[in-house]
């Protein structure tokens, strides 16, 4: 384990080679130490309090839980700490400007699948760092508003049997687990590359009957298994945590998808953009994966506001292509109106499934 990178000095090189990263360098480095305390909390549980308790309403109407808020101002003061120019939050309506000199915008959800903080299943912190193109005085979610290509960095801590970070400069993925007994955070491994090929899909499927029909007739063929039109067995893999779904499939592949549907609220799926959607789909072209909305990369789509959501589907680029080319042959956008026409039209591949 000697020899295995360490987070601080990999931050310091980056830094020293690559100036115009140093701001991104500065807040991954204070975002692991609030990731630090994070962790520590949750390892706690019910011994730092009713963590899991609703405290109020989240922004998209989800009941607000305690570690929400407590997360959202761990974050918020690191961010802070680092010397970003901007921030943005899923705990926050608007946006924030923060050091006029500062040179990054730094967007997060301070905590990802908080509906699982009582299971023990896995949940993190996204983030993603954008250049701060305006002056302060300006509307501070303009920052937020480019399209995920021009991300700086991006990545998420995931608080499991493990603490890890996966995190992005431009320049692949790499995975750093967090050692409790000297508080570093390590790379023992090469750079993460997600296999083009997989036999495991992430989805939940309890949604089908209100899916787009590209959706449904290709999850469809991946439960026929080896006796249907792909001649082979499939998997389901589903956290209900996108962190702990996005951090199998960069050890070992798969395919995750959280399409829009019909249900009131999801007509753009239920990700977010800008601290969500983007960060992941960085991520994943960095290791050689792919993240689609169906018809756009997820990373060229244009932010209109901070809180704006998409379809996504990302993992494995064979896969993420098949549900592209389906949503091709479709031959429709994934408008509201396609949703409607399409809705409970029964195919004959979801008349076998409901058989
Ligand atoms: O309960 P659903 O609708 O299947 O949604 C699960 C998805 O929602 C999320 O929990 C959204 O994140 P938040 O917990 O930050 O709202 C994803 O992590 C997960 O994949
Ligand atoms: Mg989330
Ligand atoms: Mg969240």
């Amino acid at each position: 384990m000697s020899d295995a990178l360490r987070l601080d000095t990999c931050l310091d090189q980056i830094a020293s080679q690559l100036p115009a990263l140093t701001a991104s360098c500065r807040v991954v480095e204070a975002l692991a130490g609030a990731a630090r305390q994070i962790a520590h909390l949750l390892a706690r549980g019910p011994l730092s309090g009713d963590l899991g308790a609703v405290i109020g309403e989240s922004l998209d109407g989800d009941g607000q839980k305690a570690l929400d808020a407590i997360t959202h101002a761990l974050v918020r003061e690191a961010v802070i700490a680092s010397g970003a120019a901007a921030f943005a939050s899923e705990e926050a309506a608007a946006p924030e400007w923060l050091d006029p000199a500062g040179e990054v915008a730094v967007a997060v959800d301070p905590l990802d699948g908080s509906s699982n903080i009582d299971t023990l299943a896995p949940v993190g912190t996204i983030f993603s760092i954008l250049p701060a193109r305006h002056a302060s005085g300006a509307d501070p979610a303009s920052p937020f508003l480019q399209t995920g290509r021009r991300q700086l960095a991006a990545g998420f801590f995931i608080y499991g049997p493990r603490t890890a970070l996966a995190v992005t400069f431009g320049n692949g993925t790499r995975i750093f687990t967090l050692d409790p007994v000297s508080g570093a955070f390590l790379a023992p491994a090469p750079p993460a590359t997600v296999p083009a090929a997989t036999r495991e899909y992430a989805i939940n499927g309890s949604n089908l009957r209100h899916w787009e029909e590209p959706i449904r007739d290709y999850i469809v063929e991946l439960k026929q298994g080896r006796n249907g039109p792909r001649g082979i067995d499939f998997n389901t893999r589903w956290l209900a945590s996108m962190v702990g779904d996005a951090f199998r499939i960069l050890g070992r592949g798969g395919i995750y998808l959280y399409p829009a549907d019909e249900r009131q609220g999801y007509e753009a799926g239920r990700l977010r953009l800008v601290y969500e959607a983007n960060p992941i789909a960085f991520l994943m072209e960095q290791a050689g994966a792919s993240a689609t909305d169906g018809r756009i990369p997820i990373l060229d789509l244009q932010p209109a506001h901070i809180h704006q959501r998409c379809p996504l589907v990302f993992g494995s680029a064979d896969e993420v292509r098949r549900v592209a080319q389906a949503y091709e042959r479709a031959g429709q956008p994934s408008s509201p109106l396609f949703r409607r026409r399409s809705l409970f039209r029964s195919t004959s591949n979801v008349a076998e499934l409901f058989a």
